[in-house]
């Protein structure tokens, strides 16, 4: 279940010790990728462990895991003194030995959302360095050299709940996207955290209901279909009913059938979603997905990440808040005649509102069935100009001079939003970006480690930190996203 499950390959096993050894550590505070950092109680000053399942400030007994010249990996089994913010996990078989995915699932939720804003200022200031965390500890409600980590609004609803079922279930039903694989005996699985390993899942906790309700997991229904090895997506778009996507065969030659929910084969390869807009003055936006494709996969992430980054590139004074009571909707007149080039569009979520809006935008996406759907939800939309192809410094060179003269006065965009995977945009293409002088920047970013490399690469380009917010879309995971809005004045 992680964000970004198309780009993820399985990892290589990790070595497993021959008989297992356990030591007792004393945890501290989170480390990025889902761990802490502890030291063995018998040698405080000795070898880093990077724990997980733990908490900082607990002492726990546990298992190593991996163990090389380079990095010390252990698994906590045994709670010797617990956190007070230790709860029992919404999804034990993503405990200790089991599968990815729900690593911060024994974490109290307000106290995820604290640890990822801990790991999110240790990335600030460690490799962003003095610059970034000096920008970021400058924007109002920014604590510890950080921005506060918010839930998502079905989630602050949940956990504000008078009924304490409802509250001890915040998190889970947030996944309209999951990935699958089959194991050696036939039933539905995942991969073990670093390993190659698919170990059986009987529950998926994360997903939401529309997913749960299939029986992905038990019902013989699905199990006549598995091959041991075959991976399996279930897909629940926002209008309409999920599917289930079988792919079978070796990686070259990998094989797509595709289920209604009850099971029967269909041609459908297309899902619709719908995304509100309200805030931004747009009522509801359609569109047009394949149904691999990558789709942002919070339930409510599509609407959220909407109305921020769209009035983050566009409001007349840079926000990362998204629409705030008593605002009023973007005015579409005088937003007319700014160029936006837009990186990373995938199906075009952002690129939609943005040309409604705009009436002029240039994206660029490298994956070809991507561009595809998005020319499907744009057809409309002559301003719309949609390329497929690699996002490189030349490309942005090119495509981001728009050859006349716009609002901001040059001949580049005026804004930019990129939104790019895992690993980030680079020096490269945030030097080509500052290149084309736009006024404003949109950078979207779901690894805190490349977010802090970026930003410091647009301070380092005559860019101020305007505006930045950080939202808790992964739940029950380590994963957050930020939303950073850069100006040049
Ligand atoms: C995080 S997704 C964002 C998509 C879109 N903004 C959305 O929210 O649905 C990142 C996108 O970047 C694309 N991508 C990854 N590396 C790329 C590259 N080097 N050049 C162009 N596109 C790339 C992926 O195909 C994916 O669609």
């Amino acid at each position: 279940m992680s964000p970004h499950r198309r780009s993820a390959p399985p990892r290589p096993p990790a070595p497993v010790p021959a008989t297992p050894e356990y030591v007792t550590l004393a945890v501290g505070a989170p480390a990025h990728g889902g761990h802490c950092i502890a030291r063995p109680v018998d040698d405080p000053s000795g070898r880093i462990v990077f724990v997980r399942h733990a908490l900082p400030g607990e002492q726990v007994r546990a298992v190593m895991t991996e163990k090389n010249a380079k990095i010390w990996r252990a698994d906590a089994v045994e709670i010797l003194s617990a956190s007070p913010d230790r709860v029992r996990p919404v999804w034990a078989e993503a405990g200790p030995g089991g599968v990815g995915g729900g690593e911060l699932s024994h974490v109290a939720l307000p106290a995820q959302r604290t640890w990822k804003r801990w790991v999110l200022a240790d990335c600030l200031r460690r490799i962003g360095g003095a610059p970034v965390v000096e920008a970021v500890s400058a924007l109002p409600g920014a604590e510890g050299g950080a921005v506060p980590v918010e839930p998502m609004p079905g989630e602050a609803a949940a956990e504000a709940d008078p009924d304490p079922r409802v509250r001890a279930r915040a998190g889970t039903g947030t996944r309209t996207r999951i990935s699958l694989a089959v194991t050696e005996s036939g039933e539905a699985g995942m991969h073990g955290f670093r390993s190659g390993t698919v170990l059986p899942v009987h529950e998926l906790p994360l997903a939401v209901g529309a997913i749960q309700d299939l029986g992905l997991t038990e019902r013989a229904l699905w199990r006549k279909h598995f091959r041991p090895g075959m991976r399996v997506d279930a897909v629940a778009p926002s209008a309409g009913e999920p599917l289930v996507l079988l792919e079978d065969g070796g990686r070259s030659s990998r094989a797509l059938t595709v289920l209604t929910a009850t099971g029967r084969a269909t041609g459908r390869r297309r899902v619709a979603e719908v995304v509100d807009a309200a805030g931004l003055g747009l009522g509801e936006l359609h569109y047009s997905v394949h149904a691999t494709g990558f789709w942002q996969a919070h339930r409510e992430a599509p609407t959220v990440l909407v109305d921020r980054v769209v009035r983050g590139a566009l409001a007349e004074e840079p926000t990362a808040s998204g629409t705030r009571p008593g605002d009023g909707p973007l005015d579409a007149a005088r937003m007319a005649g700014a160029r936006v080039l837009e990186l990373y569009s995938g199906a075009g979520l952002f690129t939609l509102p943005l040309v409604a809006l705009t009436g002029a935008v240039r994206s660029l996406e490298g994956s070809g069935r991507a561009v595809a759907d998005a020319r499907r939800t744009l057809h409309e939309y002559a301003g719309a100009e949609l390329t497929a192809g690699r996002v490189t410094p030349a490309a942005v060179a090119q495509l981001g001079r728009f050859g006349t003269g716009g609002p901001s006065g040059g001949d580049g965009a005026d804004v930019v939003v990129l939104d790019p995977p895992r690993q980030g945009a680079g020096r490269g293409i945030i030097q080509a970006v500052a290149a084309l002088n736009p006024r404003r920047v949109v950078m979207v970013a779901c690894d805190p480690a490349a977010l802090a490399r970026d930003l410091g690469a647009f301070l380092g380009s005559g860019y101020r930190l305007a505006a930045m917010s950080a939202l808790d879309m992964f739940p029950h995971t380590h994963h957050f996203e930020t939303i950073a809005v850069l100006q040049r004045d």
